[in-house]
């Protein structure tokens, strides 16, 4: 089975600061797994280590077995490694579907491009079909043709998941996709994002702050904090977590658990 991602003694050190120390993370295929941990703990950095975009000082990852410690990201992502961003990568004034056509394009080449242009051949078909699809399974299907900047900011947290799957990764990092949302929403899109992961299959590591929404979809949770791990488990152990309430939850995780 694929979607096996494995982070083993990461370790990302900036001039006088570390902000990864000798992290060990994995995400299982078809897991949930949640990356939790208060603001400036390391997580992005995790995230920017694991998908290429930065290079760590120390450590090593696999994926399904293949090291990718030095590979470039954009091997990674061929290899079946996504990401979404905090600050979504998205072209406002172009269509829910061209931005997935286009996501499509950045890794697979002119056939989607193509396809944005209407220059419709069998390759371009298929890009069109697979886009379609994964609009469908994202709940995006009745705003295909709108433009991305007049949807609401959920929506477009979903057009940016949607973006990422369109490359049909085997994992999938979604950094902090709850910012900007109130709980009802951040809900909507935890469970939507569950609900994807299971039918595709596809392992998620998730980022965000919004610990009711994590606690209530991941299989396993990790918690940073100055860049160390400071627990793992699933989440009735996060909860249970004497070290973890004093440090990070306070009264959060009294309210998520009821
Ligand atoms: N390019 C960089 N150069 C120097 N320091 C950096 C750089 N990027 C991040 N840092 C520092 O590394 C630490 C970890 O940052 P990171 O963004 O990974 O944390 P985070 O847990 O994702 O935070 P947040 O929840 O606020 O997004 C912080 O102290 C940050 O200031």
């Amino acid at each position: 089975m694929s979607g096996h991602l494995i982070g083993t003694g990461l370790t990302k050190r900036y001039a006088g600061l570390v902000a990864n120390d000798n992290v060990d993370i994995e995400v299982r295929p078809g897991e949930i797994v949640g990356l939790i941990g208060p603001n400036g703990a390391g997580k992005t950095t995790c995230f920017n280590c694991l998908t290429g975009a930065q290079k760590l000082t120390s450590g090593s990852i696999t994926l399904d077995g293949t090291d990718i410690s030095y590979m470039p990201a954009s091997e990674r992502a061929k290899m079946g490694l996504a990401r979404t961003f905090q600050q979504a990568q998205l072209f406002k004034h172009l269509s829910v579907e061209e931005n997935l056509l286009l996501g499509r394009h950045r890794h697979y080449g002119a056939g989607a491009l193509r396809a944005a242009l209407g220059l419709a051949g069998a390759a371009e078909r298929k890009s069109r079909g697979i886009v379609h699809s994964i609009a469908d399974q994202c709940g995006l299907t009745e705003v295909l043709d709108a433009p991305v900047g007049d949807l609401p900011f959920g929506t477009q947290r979903m057009v940016e998941v949607a973006r990422a799957i369109v490359l049909e990764p085997t994992v999938l990092l979604v950094d902090e996709p709850g910012a900007g949302m109130d709980s009802t929403e951040s809900a909507y899109f935890g469970a939507l994002l569950a609900r994807i992961s299971r039918e595709r299959n596809m392992s998620v590591l998730i980022i965000e702050h919004d610990v009711a929404m994590i606690l209530s979809i991941c299989d396993r949770i990790y918690v940073l904090n100055f860049g160390k791990l400071l627990a793992q488990g699933t989440p009735a152990d996060i909860r249970a977590n004497a070290e973890v309430r004093a440090a990070y939850f306070g009264s959060t995780v009294q309210e998520a658990a009821v």
